[in-house]
């Protein structure tokens, strides 16, 4: 018994357990990272397109039982209804780039279009059909079509949303159902429609979670692949793609982005004197002591062994003084002999520097650190070419 609780624990409740620190992200999207948001616009847009690829083909093929079922005028109306309903799936299904600024706003109208679509069919459907006098096969396919709105709140559940998304979503459909049912003459009361009611809230129950455990999954998966296992900073791949987007968004905004190079000084020594470990220790070190003065928006990128990139949005190059003091306040950590880590380090700013590209700012930031190496280490150089004396060596930390 204890060993098959120990599998479970370790095979199917271990990979996905939650700290508190998630849980707010799984609730409502603008507590997800941008680079969550990113990979969750990307995997609703390709569902969307799939879905609607499918349904641009079986809604209009679904006509040949309007045909049969119904007679002319009721059977070509709904019809028409179907092609309609087809051309909107054919435009989510054509194929598109994810935008770069603006990914999850793009996956969320798309999937909303595709969501509201079978309610809609479903009111038009009972505006077309007489309800007074239908045969038995005629009124199996209105109830077949009662079940849109139901259909689509159960086919939420392959979308990773959030449980605020998941409501949000949900309710346009509970009304479609609502004023469906009373212009098909049902009586609006609970003894009467508390069934279908009681499904549909199954269905979204079901759907809200999920979306929460496939986000909750999707996001472990992408923490892994973007960040630095040693240190937790960003991988050298997902930070330039956030600098490549910070930049964009900066350039078209007219507002600052700085890039900060540093490298910590004298690493080798460490690795030489104490070992490995103790220079995987250093680095963590740094890295948590750093995290101390970024901002919530700053980030950090381990861009090769002891080399970091800071991004700093919107950090003009006068406010980097104050920046540098804070963060010498802060220290980088000590050496395993005690005596505090160094970096020299080098600034670039997109508007100070004039840069085309993020790959010029890095670049420029690169040099600048190379100049504070050879200008003595413990140093940074600034956008003006100021260089600095940093005094991480001499500072408490
Ligand atoms: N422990 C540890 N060492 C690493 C890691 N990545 C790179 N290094 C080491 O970092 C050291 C970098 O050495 P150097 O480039 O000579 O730099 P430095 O000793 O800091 O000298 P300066 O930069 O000139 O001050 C090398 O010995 C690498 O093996 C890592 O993940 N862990």
């Amino acid at each position: 018994m204890s060993r098959l609780w120990k599998t479970l624990s370790q095979h199917i409740v271990a990979p996905t357990q939650l700290n508190l620190e998630q849980i707010p992200g799984l609730l409502v999207p603008f507590r997800r990272s941008a680079a969550i948001r990113r990979h969750a616009a990307a995997v609703i847009i390709a569902r969307v397109q799939f879905i609607s690829a499918l349904f641009a083909l079986l809604v209009p093929l679904w006509s040949l039982v309007d045909l049969w079922v119904f007679d002319g005028a009721t059977a070509w109306s709904l019809v028409g209804l179907r092609f309609v309903s087809a051309a909107v799936f054919v435009i989510l299904a054509w194929p598109r780039e994810l935008s770069s600024i603006r990914p999850y706003a793009q996956a969320m109208t798309m999937l909303l279009c595709m969501l509201l679509v079978p309610p809609l069919f479903y009111l038009g459907s009972v505006q077309i059909i007489d309800a007074s006098a239908l045969d038995p096969w005629q009124q199996l396919v209105v109830r077949l079509y009662a079940f849109m709105p139901t259909i689509v709140l159960g086919g939420l559940a392959i979308f990773p949303l959030t449980a605020l998304e998941m409501l949000l979503f949900s309710l346009p459909v509970l009304a479609a159902a609502g004023i469906g049912a009373v212009a098909s003459g049902a009586e609006l009361a609970l003894e009467q429609q508390g069934a279908m009611l009681w499904f549909m809230l199954m269905m979204m129950g079901v759907a809200m979670f999920s979306g929460m455990s496939q986000s909750h999954y999707m996001e472990s998966l992408v923490q892994k692949a973007m960040t630095d296992p040693l240190t937790g900073a960003f991988s050298r791949r997902s930070g330039a793609e956030a600098l490549e987007l910070m930049f964009r968004l900066a350039v078209m905004a007219g507002k600052p982005l700085t890039v900060m190079f540093l490298d910590l000084d004298r690493f080798k020594a460490i690795n030489d004197g104490y070992g490995h470990d103790a220079g995987d220790e250093a680095l963590r070190t740094l890295v948590a002591h750093l995290r101390r003065t970024l901002r919530r928006g700053d980030v950090l990128v381990r861009w090769g062994g002891e080399e970091f990139l800071v991004i700093l949005p919107e950090m003009p190059a006068d406010q980097l003084p104050s920046f540098l003091a804070r963060l010498r306040d802060g220290g980088l950590g000590l050496r395993p002999d005690g005596a505090a880590l160094s970096a020299s380090i080098g600034i670039a700013e997109c508007l100070a520097d004039g840069a085309d590209d993020w790959q010029k700012l890095v670049s420029i930031a690169d040099q600048r650190m190379y100049a504070a190496k050879q200008g003595g280490r413990d140093r940074a150089v600034l956008p003006d070419g100021t260089m600095l004396a940093l005094g991480f060596s001499t500072a408490a930390g």
